[in-house]
C-alpha cells in the first residue's frame, strides 16, 4: 500500500503488521484511532513505528524479536568474506570482460581482529561465526553480560577500545537516539587506517556523509552496507555507488526460513495483543460493577483468554462471570 492508501483504510483494522519499509507515523496511528489496538512489526527493529505516538493512541507495539536473528547474522558474515575478498567489485569487472587478478588481491579473516558493536541476538550470532572463521572477537555492549560474551569467546571493551583496535567492524545495535550516527567524523578518526565496516544494523547509526570522506581518505579500507538512512538511497548516492562499497537491498532478513519464522512469531504476539486488549475492554466494560473491576485488576488479569472470553459475552452473563 502506498502511505496514502494505508491513510485511508488503517481505521478499518483491529491490527496492522509491517516490515520496515512502511513507516507508522503519528498520522497513521491517528487516522486508525478508535479501532486500532495493536501494531506489529514482522521484524526486530521498531525506529519505523512512532512508539509515542502509539502509546497515546493506545495502541500496543510488539515485534518479532528471534526468528530472523540467525538470517541478519548470516548475512553479516557474507558481507564481511565478500568484502575481504573483493567479490562484488571483481563479479562486476568479470561480467563487463575484465579478467583482473592483480587488483582484486583480498584480505584474510583469520587472525584478524572482529568489534561486534552491539552483542545482542544478531551480534552475539555474528561474534560465535566468527570465532569459526578464526578471528579475534572483540564486541561493545552497554547492557550485555560480561558472561555471555565469554562463553563465546569475546571479550567486552568500551566503544574506544572496540573501535580503536578492531580491523573489522561489524555492527549491530538498533537505531535510537542514543546511537544516530554514532559513526561518524570523530569515531572514524579513532579507528585504524584501513578498517573495514560491515553493517546489517540501521543506516541511521552512521553518519554516511562521514563516511564516503573515510572511504574517500582510505581511513575505511572498504564497507559492506544492508541499510541506509533513507531506504531505498537516492539512485546517485555517492555511498551507494562507490567503489570500495558492497551493497545489498536490506536483505539481512530475507530468507525463506526467517521470513516463514518471523510470520509465525508476529502473528502469535499479535494474537497475544489482541486478547490483551480485549481483556482490558472487557474489564472496563461499563456493566462491570466497580468491586468486580477492582478484584480482576487485583488479579492483573493474567489470564487473558478468560478476560477476552467474557468480553465476547452478552451484558449479564458477563456480570455473572465476573462475579465468579
Ligand atoms: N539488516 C536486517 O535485515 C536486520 C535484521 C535483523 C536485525 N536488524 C537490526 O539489527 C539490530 C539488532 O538486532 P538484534 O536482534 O540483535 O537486537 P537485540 O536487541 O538482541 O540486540 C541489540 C543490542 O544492542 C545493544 N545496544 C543498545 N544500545 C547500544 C549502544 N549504544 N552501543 C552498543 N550496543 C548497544 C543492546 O544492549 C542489545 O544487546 C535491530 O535493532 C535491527 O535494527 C537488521
Ligand atoms: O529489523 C529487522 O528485523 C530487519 O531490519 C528486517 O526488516 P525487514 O523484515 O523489514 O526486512
Amino acid at each position: 500500500m502506498s502511505p496514502a492508501e494505508l491513510l485511508a483504510k488503517v481505521a478499518q483494522f483491529d491490527a496492522l503488521i509491517v516490515r520496515s519499509g512502511t513507516k507508522v507515523t503519528r498520522e497513521v496511528l491517528e487516522a486508525g484511532r478508535g479501532r486500532l489496538r495493536v501494531v506489529g512489526r514482522a521484524g526486530v527493529g521498531i525506529d519505523n513505528v512512532d512508539l509515542q505516538a502509539a502509546t497515546e493512541a493506545g495502541c500496543l507495539v510488539v515485534n518479532a524479536p528471534t526468528a530472523n536473528t540467525v538470517a541478519a547474522a548470516e548475512h553479516g558474515i557474507a558481507l564481511l568474506a565478500c568484502m575481504a575478498r573483493n567479490v562484488s567489485q571483481a563479479d562486476a569487472a568479470l561480467k563487463a570482460g575484465k579478467w583482473q587478478r592483480a587488483k582484486y588481491v583480498g584480505v584474510s579473516l583469520v587472525g584478524k581482529t572482529l568489534a561486534i558493536m552491539g552483542f545482542g541476538k544478531v551480534g552475539s550470532e555474528v561474534a560465535r561465526r566468527a570465532k569459526g572463521l578464526g578471528m579475534h572477537v572483540i564486541a561493545h555492549d552497554p547492557y550485555a553480560p560480561a558472561d555471555k560474551a565469554r562463553a563465546i569467546g569475546a571479550e567486552l571493551v568500551s566503544f574506544e577500545e572496540a573501535i580503536a583496535k578492531a580491523d573489522f567492524i561489524s555492527l549491530h545495535m538498533p537505531l535510537t537516539p542514543a546511537t544516530s550516527k554514532v559513526f561518524n567524523d570523530e569515531s572514524f578518526g579513532k579507528m585504524k587506517t584501513g578498517v573495514w565496516i560491515i553493517n546489517v544494523a540501521r543506516g541511521g547509526v552512521i553518519d554516511e556523509d562521514a563516511l564516503v570522506r573515510a572511504l574517500d581518505s582510505g581511513k575505511v579500507a572498504q564497507a559492506a552496507l544492508d541499510v541506509f538512512t533513507v531506504e531505498p538511497p537516492a539512485k546517485d548516492s555517492k555511498l551507494v555507488l562507490h567503489e570500495n562499497v558492497t551493497v545489498t537491498p536490506h536483505l539481512g532478513a530475507s530468507t525463506v526460513e526467517a521470513q516463514e519464522g518471523v510470520a509465525i512469531e508476529i502473528a502469535e504476539a499479535v494474537g497475544g495483543a489482541l486478547r490483551g486488549a480485549l481483556a482490558a475492554t472487557a474489564v472496563n466494560a461499563p456493566m462491570v460493577p466497580a468491586e468486580v473491576r477492582t478484584k480482576l485488576l487485583e488479579m492483573s488479569v493474567i489470564d487473558c483468554d478468560y478476560a477476552a472470553n467474557l468480553s465476547s459475552k452478552s451484558g449479564s452473563s458477563l456480570y455473572r462471570s465476573c462475579q465468579s
